[in-house]
């Protein structure tokens, strides 16, 4: 049996047992994550997708953008979204990160929080086109910001986790059927972030 040498990605990573799911983290999966940040932030075709909230009309407190294999949509935040080609970075991310977990993906959400002002809410990532019990990947990069995460029907978090730039968050199954997350705003930080999910659309059960 061949014994191969841990990289310190894995050496730092660290697991968040969860009752119904769990958690890998890996805070420095990427070495030098500023050159990516900038390169996303300046490439990328960001959008603000209008969101209908009972009826009322907002614009998303954020930038999003929609990458994966050609032909593929996904209907997410009451919208269907086809994806644009993979950006070359973005793609050998996914090729790396299926590589070192033995999870493969074949699309990836980007979200762009201009500052502290941008934001997402409490939401599992349980689209039906996402099969029973997705692994949900999610790179950050940028300013660090806290991760939320609470079981479905309680009203308050029970877990936050900071999320720092060039760290790899696996949500593992069945963690998306139990618990919800979100990212809150941080009122007065000037910085931004970019973060990337890679997720695996099960193209029998695209809805
Ligand atoms: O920005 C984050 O860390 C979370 C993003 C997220 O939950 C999503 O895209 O579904
Ligand atoms: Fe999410």
């Amino acid at each position: 049996m061949s014994t191969s040498k841990l990289s310190p990605v894995f050496i730092e990573a660290e697991h968040i047992p969860l009752a119904g799911g769990g958690l890998h983290y890996y805070p420095q999966y990427i070495a030098e994550p500023d050159p990516l940040y900038e390169q996303l932030r300046e490439n990328i075709p960001w959008q603000q997708p209008i969101l209908d909230i009972y009826g009322r009309r907002h614009l998303t407190p954020r930038l999003v953008a929609f990458v994966g294999d050609s032909g593929l949509s996904y209907r997410y935040s009451g919208h269907r979204h086809y994806a644009d080609v993979w950006p070359p970075e973005v793609l050998a991310l996914r090729e790396r990160i299926a590589e070192d977990t033995g999870y493969d993906f074949n699309c990836a959400l980007l979200n762009y929080y201009r500052n502290g002002d941008d934001s997402m809410g409490y939401h599992s990532d349980d689209e039906a086109s996402l099969g029973g019990d997705p692994c949900v990947a999610s790179l950050s990069l940028g300013c660090g910001r806290d991760f939320l995460m609470k079981p479905k029907g309680l009203k308050t978090r029970s877990r936050k986790i900071h999320l720092a730039s060039g760290s790899l968050l696996l949500m593992l199954p069945p963690t998306q059927r139990h618990w919800q997350h979100a990212l809150p705003a941080r009122k007065g930080l000037a910085q931004g972030r970019i973060n990337i999910t890679f997720r695996k659309v099960v193209l029998s059960l695209a809805d």
